[in-house]
């Protein structure tokens, strides 16, 4: 469902942040992307939905290279990937509610967009998905006065909104406690498995990763050092990943 094919980019112009990078998500499985900070993952995550552009490869969402795509037609195929943040990207004064309404945007007109219209059909199923994800209770509570893990959890309801194929996460529980942690991974877990939701995650936590991901991925200086099932992330496959890249391997990376 999702294939990405010798992604690179760089940002300047002369260092390559990702270089060369391939590997499919399946649907319906959970995917962790693991690798040292500035590995090069959050470029990995937002190059899919073309947050940023890419300088070369394929990225198939359905067969379809998101990078050959007119304005219209991003708009069309970001409306069904769902994004969740590390820092929940919630307008923080709105009702968990209203956030989670938020998510339809992406298939209304401009101007209903821009006077926040929704169906009724709309505001019941944004509140089932609150109650889903276990805060219906809370739909009439400004995000502002939400904890961190309730917050990630609108974010989700959110995301569902946009009945996405896949959802892309990146570092969705680095703010959490280990208690919203689990309840957060959960929820994404039982998304893919029950729902069928491709869930492709970028995860600093190996721990984590072992207990909810059926596919590792580990990028390491931009490029893929790991690709394969969860049981065949060793102990030693995890130390390859996070091994520091010496300078001459630097320097093949940083070749124009
Ligand atoms: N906007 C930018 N401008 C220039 N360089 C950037 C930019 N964003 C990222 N980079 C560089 O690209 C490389 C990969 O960054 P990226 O944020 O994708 O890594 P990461 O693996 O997600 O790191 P972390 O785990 O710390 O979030 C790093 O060397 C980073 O400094």
């Amino acid at each position: 469902m999702l294939t990405v094919k010798h992604l690179a980019k760089s940002y300047n112009g002369t260092k390559k942040s990702l270089t060369d990078v391939s590997f499919s998500v399946s649907p319906g499985e959970v995917t962790v992307i693991i690798g040292p900070s500035g590995a090069g993952k959050t470029t990995i995550l937002r190059s899919i939905n073309q947050l940023i552009r890419d300088d070369d490869g394929e990225i198939l969402f359905d067969d379809v290279d998101m990078r050959q795509l007119n304005r219209r037609q991003l708009r069309d195929a970001r409306s069904h990937i769902g994004m969740i943040f590390q820092n929940y990207n919630l307008i923080e004064p709105l009702t968990a509610l209203e956030n989670v309404l938020h998510g339809c945007l992406g298939t209304k007109s401009n101007l209903a967009g821009m006077f926040s219209l929704y169906r009724n059909s709309e505001k019941t199923e944004a509140l089932q998905l609150l109650q889903k994800v276990g805060l219906g209770d809370f739909a009439y509570q400004q995000c502002r006065n939400l904890s961190g893990g309730q917050k990630q959890r609108v974010g989700i309801a959110r995301a569902l909104m946009q009945h996405p194929k896949i959802i892309l996460c990146d570092e969705p529980i680095a703010s959490l406690d280990p208690k919203s942690t689990t309840v957060v991974m959960d929820l994404l877990r039982d998304l893919a498995t029950n729902d069928g939701i491709s869930v492709l995650i970028n995860l600093h936590q190996v721990d984590i990763a072992r207990t909810y991901a059926d596919h590792v991925i580990g990028i390491n200086n931009g490029q893929v050092v790991f690709d394969d099932r969860t049981a065949a992330l060793t102990d030693t496959a995890v130390t390859d990943i996070y091994r520091k890249t010496t300078s001459s391997e630097r320097s093949l990376v940083y070749e124009g």
